[in-house]
Order: C-alpha cells, then structure tokens, then sequence
C-alpha cells in the first residue's frame, strides 16, 4: 500500500517533470523568438526613418542607404558627406575616370572617401568584391604625402601593387621578403620631402618589430607626410573575428604615436561586437562606422541534393558546366585536396577545361593556376578554400560548392567571388549529408565551430525560407523575400513544400540511438542510417523499427532531428582522427510524451509518392515556378529509389 502510493506519486512527479521540461523548452524557443522579432521590429524601424529621412533629396540611391552609427555625429551630418562639393570632389573624380578607369562611384565609396579627407576615422564594412581599396587608394593620390597601409598577406600586397603599377600609381612595399636596397630606399623616402611614392604597404609584423620603420614613420607624421592610415582585413584584430592574427592586437601604436592621423579600417566581415573590440585594441575613440548593404541581388542561390554514396553529383555539375555555363569562368569549391584532384580530373574527362587548386601545390603552381584562370586559359578551378582571400576576377559567373561550407560567413564569402561586375551569377551548394560529418570533425576544436556548421545545415535543409533571409540574419540585417525577386531556388518554387509529421520517424531513430547506448555501444551516421534502413544484423533488426523511407530522406529526416536537438553529436578523439557519433540530444526525451509532435518541412516538387509514406499535416499550395532546375538531383534520386 504505502510503496504503491509511493510509486504513483512518483509517476506522478515524473510526468509533471516531463511536462515541466516540455513548458521550460516552449519558453526558451518564445523567448528566443521574441528576440527576433524585437530585434526586426528594431531594425524596421531604423529602416522606416532612414526612408522618411531620405525621401527628401533627390536622386538618392536606396542601395547607398548602409546602417551609420558614430556618436559624434548625427545622420543629418553624415547626410552631407554623401554629396560631391567638396574642396576636393572635382580632383577626385577626376583621377576615378582617369587613373582608375571607373565610371561612377559604388554605393558608399564618395561618403567614405569624403569622410576619411576630412581627417574622420572611420570603419568602412562592405561586402568582399565590392571596392574598399577605392576608399584609400583615391585619397592616397589626391594628399600631400603618403599613406600606409597595413595588409595581413603579401600576396594581397603583391596584386594591389602590381594593380596599381599597370595604372601609374607609386606604390612600394615593405615585408620580410624586402631587400635591403629596397628597405633603404623606403625608408629614405618616407621622409624625403618629395616623397617618391603614395602608398606604402606593409604586414603587421614590420609595426610591430621594425623600430626603424617606427622612427621613420615618427620622422614622416612630425613633418605632415603621414597622410592616412588604412587597416585592411581589420577584423583580424578581434579575437571573436574568424581570422585573428596576433600581430594586429599590437596596431593601437599607429593611433598612439600619430593621433592626427585619420585611420581608415576596411573589413568585408566584422559583427558589430567584432567592430567594438577592433576599435579598442586600434586605440580609435569615436569612429564613424559605415556598413554596405551585403545583399548581393545579382546572386542567384540555390541548394541541390547531393547523394554522398555515388560520384553522381560531379556528373550534375559537369553537365550543368557544359550546358548552363558554356565558356563560362567559375569555381569548383570542395572540401579536401583529394576532392580537388578527383573532381577536376572527373571534370577534365567528359572535357572540361579545370584544374586543382589547394594549399599543397607548390607556390609556382598554385600561382600559374590562379593566372592562367584570371585571363581565361582555365575555365574552372577546382579548389579548397586555400582558393580564398585576394581572388579578385570580375566575370565569375558560377560558384559551385560541391560541399557544403563550414559557416554561413565562409558560404558567402566564398560563393561571393561569383558577379563581381554585377551580372547574374549563380551560387549552388550539393548538400550531401555525409558532408555534415565531414566537416564537423575538422571544426570540432573550433570556438563555436558546430554551432555554425549546423546554420549552414539549416540553410541547406531549409525549404520555405528565402535563402537570402537566412543570410541576412548573420549579417545583423534584414533582406526580406521582396528583396529577392526570385533569385534564390526557395523564392522561385513558391510555396511548392509539405509539412509532414515526424513524430514516428523520430521515435523510431532516437529507440536505435538509445538500445545502442544501453548496450554500450556508439553509433556513427552511418550506422544510424543504415540500422533504420534494416541493414543491421537480424537480431538487432528485431529489437527495432526499421523504415522503409528512401536513403535521402532517412538522411534528410536524422539531419533534421539534430538540427532540432532530439540527436546530438557525440566525438571521440584518438592521435590520428576524430569520430563523429550521434548521441540522443536535450529534445530526445520529450519523445516520450504523447502528444509531442515533431514536424518537418520537405520540398514538394517530384516527393509526391512521399505523401504516402509520411503523413502530411498540412499542405502548402503556391504557384509552381517553371524552372523545375533546383533540386532537380534529389527529384531524379527519390524517382529512382522509390
Ligand atoms: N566604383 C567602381 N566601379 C566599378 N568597379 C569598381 C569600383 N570600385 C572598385 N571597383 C572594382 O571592384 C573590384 C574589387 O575591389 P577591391 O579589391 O577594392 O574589393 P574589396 O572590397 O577590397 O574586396 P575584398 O573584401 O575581397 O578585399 C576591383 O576590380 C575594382 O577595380
Ligand atoms: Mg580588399
Ligand atoms: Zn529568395
């Protein structure tokens, strides 16, 4: 009697425990939601004033209108910035058409160029591609003296100094490959009243440990030759940035030892938080900070599904190559330099001009590759993403990932090297799902590297959302499915998705997670997938339900339960390698409730014979687009499996 009673009010506990969780889990996702929305409305807001405020003057472009935050000044302040009545706005121009060769300023270029000559320091955030080195290089030529700009890589040098020579600018350098001859003739020139050059680049490593570079620059700013600093790549003075370079936290002695000095710093991918942190460690007390827009409306995005088990997606993109983008410059991006080799050579047998590109190739190669490419002796390089910072060719009309990238930052920068002269170009990831392992062992030890990894999941899983949405969100802005005119595959298919119900499916993979870890035993994907499949042994068969679904959607289903948290991962680490295993996540046990749902959104078109399999709880009917293109791989694979 007294321990039945005992035991039922056990259960009862129990089952007010799981209700708890359950009601504590709602509140998080509310809370996490109003987060969002509090931050839009925030947003909207801004944006709302913004268009009141510049409905006033004509002519004002809507793309210039980048976000402006600096305490000293307000908007209606900065709004002058904007016009060309400048001292110095005819010379400017003047040397844009000449020396350049560039018709027109790009959004935001003349307001950073008139902010900076007006002795402003100033953060300029813009997308990569878009003209940041414009913002120094102009002012450098139309001051007295020189500028200094501080750059992370000597090949980033080398092609700004080999740019600038083809159009007359003198520029010179100076790393640890300088001469002595040459450091001689640097130095003296710095402080030579004639300075014989107008830009003089350096690496972070000369500030910190040159103190003769030091002096000279002491002897140069003392005597007004000093005319602007430029910090390129300034996110790397952040440690919350994704490339942080030691030598750049040492940069606060330019603004200490010469405070009249305007500071220019340029990054195409600083948070607001990176930002802050920069301009502590620059010592910048009050920067004016201007952010371009990142919506990049010439690139088409769109996601295909990749069956990780079969070379089937090189034959995709090889035909899309041959068909879509006849003679056409573009990128192959890939996960590893063994893909580089084997994708090129798939590539170059059904007679596609490409070749690889990754970090071990000897420098020459590398380098041959890169220029046989820029002048269209290559059509496509097929590279890791040592293939990266300084690829500055305007007419890449495709990027293709044939894996997925690491982060949402990494995805658009890299498929941001497509259209950089702002015709359509097409961005396309091949989303395999043995890919997502793949990667998350190499970002194990990475700060938050599975976090990221698993937005770049959902914005490959993502059926309904516009995919320019969901980058925006990693960019603290706002790009709304208008703003897309149909240039991402979800935008194009409507609301041509189904939800489905789940529930089952997930109860069925978490009882084979949770009999592998009650016989001690970890499972990795693979061997999720498969069990479920019924591919296990006969006894372990029997203790479990197996499915029937197809390969891509038992893949597509475990995807989406540890996007959700009912699985989680799980690594094991030896000296040589990383296991990646999957384990039951905090949502698991909400599983056990019975009327907990899981739901699941799945692209409609071609997984019509799905309805079948799995339930459908609602249907979303919208228009059917004609282009039937994306996702046309997992049509072919489900038509065939089923
Ligand atoms: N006003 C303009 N009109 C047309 N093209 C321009 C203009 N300004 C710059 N460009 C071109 O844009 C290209 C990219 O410029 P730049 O290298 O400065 O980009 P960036 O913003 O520094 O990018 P990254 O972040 O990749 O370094 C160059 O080829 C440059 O000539
Ligand atoms: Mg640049
Ligand atoms: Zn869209």
């Amino acid at each position: 009697m007294e321990s039945g009673s005992a035991n039922e009010v056990q259960a009862e506990l129990d089952s007010v425990e799981a209700e708890l969780e359950v009601v504590e889990l709602q509140i998080a996702e509310l809370l996490e939601k109003q987060a969002g929305l509090t931050s839009r409305r925030k947003r909207l807001l801004r944006k709302l004033e913004d268009a009141c405020e510049s409905a006033g003057p004509a002519g004002s472009s809507s793309e210039s209108s980048g976000s402006l935050s600096g305490p000293a000044m307000t908007k209606q302040d900065l709004l002058r910035y904007e016009n060309d009545d400048f001292p110095w706005s005819k010379e400017m121009e003047k040397n844009l058409k000449d020396i350049f060769r560039l018709l027109k300023f790009r959004p935001l270029q003349q307001k950073a160029i008139n902010l900076s000559m007006s002795g402003k320091d100033l953060f300029l955030v813009m997308p990569t591609g878009r003209g940041k080195s414009l913002c120094y290089q102009l002012p450098a030529i139309c001051s007295e003296g020189f500028t200094l700009v501080v750059t992370p890589l000597v090949s980033l040098m080398e092609d700004q100094l080999m740019y600038l020579k083809s159009i007359d600018v003198e520029a010179v350098t100076l790393n640890a490959s300088s001469t002595k001859e040459h450091a001689k003739m640097v130095l003296a020139g710095m402080t030579d009243a004639k300075v014989p050059f107008k830009l003089l680049y350096v690496t972070p490593e000369k500030i910190a440990k040159s103190k003769l570079l030091m002096s000279r620059l002491e002897k140069a700013y003392n005597a007004g030759r000093l005319s602007r600093v430029a910090v390129d790549e300034v996110h790397c003075c952040s440690q919350w940035g994704h490339d942080f370079r030691p030598d750049y936290k040492l940069l606060g002695i330019l603004k200490r030892q010469f405070p009249k000095v305007p500071l220019l710093g340029l990054t195409a991918t600083a948070t607001s938080s990176v930002l802050k942190d920069c301009q502590k460690i620059l010592c910048v007390p009050e920067p004016i900070t201007l952010t371009a827009s990142f919506n990049r409306t010439n690139l088409y995005y769109e996601v295909r599904c990749k069956d990780s088990n079969s070379e089937d997606s090189i034959g995709d993109i090889a035909s899309l190559i041959e068909e879509r983008y006849k003679d056409q410059s573009g990128i192959v991006y890939v996960f590893s330099q063994k893909d580089a080799d084997t994708v090129s050579e798939h590539l170059q047998k059904k007679g596609i001009n490409a070749y690889p590109y990754h970090a071990n190739m000897a420098p020459e190669d590398k380098s041959r590759v890169h220029r046989k490419w820029s002048t269209n002796k290559i059509q496509v390089v097929v590279a890791t993403v040592a293939f990266g910072m300084g690829i500055d060719k305007s007419d890449v009309r495709f990027v293709i990932h044939h894996t997925l990238s690491k982060s949402i930052e990494n995805y658009y920068q890299e498929s941001g090297r497509a259209g950089r002269d702002d015709k359509q170009a097409d961005c396309i990831v091949y989303f395999g799902f043995n890919d997502i392992f793949r990667i998350s062992t190499m970002v194990v030890m990475e700060n938050v590297g599975q976090q990221k990894l698993l937005t770049m999941v959902e914005y490959c899983q993502n059926v309904d959302r516009c995919r320019r949405s969901m980058m925006a969100v990693h960019f603290d802005e706002v790009w709304d499915d208008e703003g897309c005119n149909g240039m991402c595959d979800v935008c194009r298919h409507g609301n041509d998705y189904i939800t489905v119900d789940a529930t089952q499916h997930a109860k069925d993979v978490v009882q084979i997670v949770e009999l592998a870890s009650s016989l001690d035993e970890k499972l990795t994907p693979l061997k999720v997938t498969e069990t479920w499949m019924g591919k296990g042994p006969a006894k372990r068969r029997k203790m479990i339900q197996t499915t029937t679904l197809s390969r891509l959607e038992v893949e597509a289903v475990i995807t989406h339960l540890l996007l959700q948290g009912y699985l989680s991962e799980d690594f094991s680490f030896t000296p040589y390698t990383t296991y990646f295993y999957l384990k039951l996540g905090r949502k698991a046990s909400l599983l056990k409730s019975q009327s907990h749902c899981v739901t699941m959104k799945m692209r409609r078109t071609g997984l019509d014979a799905n309805v079948v399999k799995v339930s459908q709880v609602k249907t979303k009917e919208g228009k059917r687009s004609g282009d039937n293109t994306a996702n046309s791989s997992v049509t072919k694979k489900v038509k065939k499996d089923l």
